[in-house]
């Protein structure tokens, strides 16, 4: 069998034996704490040295008020990133949690504290899971303008299986406040 990050975790794609689909992924990139233009930018070029994905956008940053977090937290600066994959879901998640590990999270176990650097899968193509360790599409990213705002800047006919498009959903949600800061650019390794 196909070596897993996590040997008690057995990707579905792990079991077909196959050549595995180049799946369009979308993840969400936010920072609250340190050098938050940094912190981004240090995702980006992380992802971007990752093997079997190839970065296709990167969309403006945002400055955004904190959505669900303790008292006094301060705003976070938010991107998305729009890339081509080969690995798979489980490598997906490893890699996003070492990403962030290198970047100085710490996970207190408090709710949406406050992070130098959060990236979360929000659609790896077409894939489902409802798994603790694992929810396609993200559940949440269609009520947060602060991933709808950016990925329909980049991409205004994408859409989230199961939610729809990301156009419709911003229009429900409304702004939310985020407000694009054009002053910070986060560029793409070539
Ligand atoms: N789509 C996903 N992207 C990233 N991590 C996920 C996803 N689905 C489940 N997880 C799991 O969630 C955990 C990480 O949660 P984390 O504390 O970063 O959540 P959060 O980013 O603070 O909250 P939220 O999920 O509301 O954005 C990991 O254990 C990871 O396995
Ligand atoms: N503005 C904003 N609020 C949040 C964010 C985030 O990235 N930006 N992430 C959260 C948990 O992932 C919770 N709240």
């Amino acid at each position: 069998m196909t070596e897993t990050p996590n040997p008690h975790i057995i990707d579905a794609d792990t079991l077909t034996g196959e050549m595995r689909p180049i799946r369009r992924t979308v993840i969400s990139l936010g920072s609250n704490l340190g050098d938050r233009f940094a912190n981004l930018q240090g995702a980006v070029d992380a992802l971007a040295d990752t093997p079997d994905v190839w970065i296709t956008g990167v969309s403006a940053v945002y400055e955004t008020a904190p959505v669900a977090s303790p008292d006094g937290s301060e705003d976070f600066l938010n991107a998305v990133v729009l890339f081509d994959t080969t690995l798979s879901a489980a490598r997906l998640v490893d890699r996003v949690q070492a990403i962030e590990d290198a970047y100085g999270r710490e996970r207190d176990g408090i709710v949406n504290a406050p992070r130098t650097l959060d990236v979360d899968l929000i659609v790896v193509g077409d894939r489902r899971s409802k798994e603790d360790w694992l929810q396609l599409p993200h559940p949440r990213a269609a009520e947060r303008a602060f991933v709808l705002q950016p990925w329909f800047d980049l991409e205004p006919d994408a859409e989230i299986p199961d939610f729809g498009k990301v156009a419709d959903l911003l229009a429900a949600v409304g702004d939310q406040g985020v407000r694009r800061r054009d002053d910070l650019v986060l560029s793409t390794p070539s």
